[in-house]
């Protein structure tokens, strides 16, 4: 078995055609090694939302594959592509994107649902305990903070034990302190629970988080730095290194 949990394999993405076509993702090569926390940093356009987005199926390459627990999901039928995401792939927004009628608990429970299961409430309870939200299960959105919420989003995203967790600027609505208690979410998911994170972000404080940082430029990954201080990631970041 590879030890990636995700591998990309000549991942080229382009948008539009002729005079307005951009190419957001040209040629990658990348694993994102299983069990390890990445991230994934650039300037804005540079083609980091569109990596995680090839990389977790909710978008499709024009050439080169996606390979996820060793399947290449760029060759999978939609149901197929929908099952492999269901089981084996967990992903967190900026905007939460929480359903506000429904409370906390109907929140992290809604995707079972969609997909007719029963989730054992046990399970739901101790996720929700988890992410720091015992006792706010009937809470809907509009009654929690932005924090809270996202926390919501991570147990949803959490419910069906994801090898792989996709994170696209999970603390870019939130404070710094709050940005931290998701942080040590993602971080817990990897260190305890042995998951793989991959998370976009232009906050170095974020970033330092990781155990390796990947630098987006023009679609192309530049630069890959291991366990680097918020000070490297900067300079990296300035281009002054
Ligand atoms: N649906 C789309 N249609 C056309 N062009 C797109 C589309 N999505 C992204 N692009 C273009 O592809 C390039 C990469 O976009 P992407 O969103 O991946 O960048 P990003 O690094 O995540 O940027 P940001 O940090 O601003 O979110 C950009 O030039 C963007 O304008």
């Amino acid at each position: 078995m590879s030890d990636h949990a995700v591998l990309l394999q000549g991942v080229t993405r382009t948008y539009g055609s002729g005079a307005t076509e951009v190419a957001a993702l040209r040629q990658v090569d990348h694993g994102f090694p299983r069990g390890g926390f990445t991230a994934v940093m650039g300037p804005s356009g540079s083609g980091k939302s569109t990596l995680l987005q090839c990389a977790s199926g909710l978008d499709r390459p024009d050439s080169g594959a996606v390979r996820v627990a060793g399947q290449d999901i760029t060759r999978l039928a939609e149901n197929e592509l929908a099952v492999l995401r269901r089981d084996r792939i967990g992903v967190i927004f900026q905007s939460f994107n929480l359903v506000p009628s429904l409370t906390a608990w109907q929140n992290v429970i809604l995707p079972s649902r969609l997909a007719r299961r029963r989730p054992d409430p046990a399970h739901v309870r101790g996720l929700l305990a988890r992410v720091g939200l015992a006792g706010r299960e009937r809470h809907r959105p509009a009654q929690l903070s932005g924090g809270q919420q996202q926390r919501v989003a991570i147990a949803r995203a959490l419910l069906g034990r994801p090898e792989v967790l996709f994170a696209d600027e999970p603390t870019g609505a939130l404070d710094r302190g709050t940005g931290r208690q998701v942080l040590a979410l993602l971080r817990e998911a990897v260190d305890e629970f042995g998951q793989t994170v991959v998370m976009v972000t232009h906050d170095p404080e974020a970033a330092v988080r990781a155990d390796q940082v990947l630098f987006l430029t023009d679609g192309r990954i530049v630069d890959i730095l291991d366990r680097p201080s918020t000070a490297q990631i900067g300079a990296r970041l300035d281009g002054r290194r």
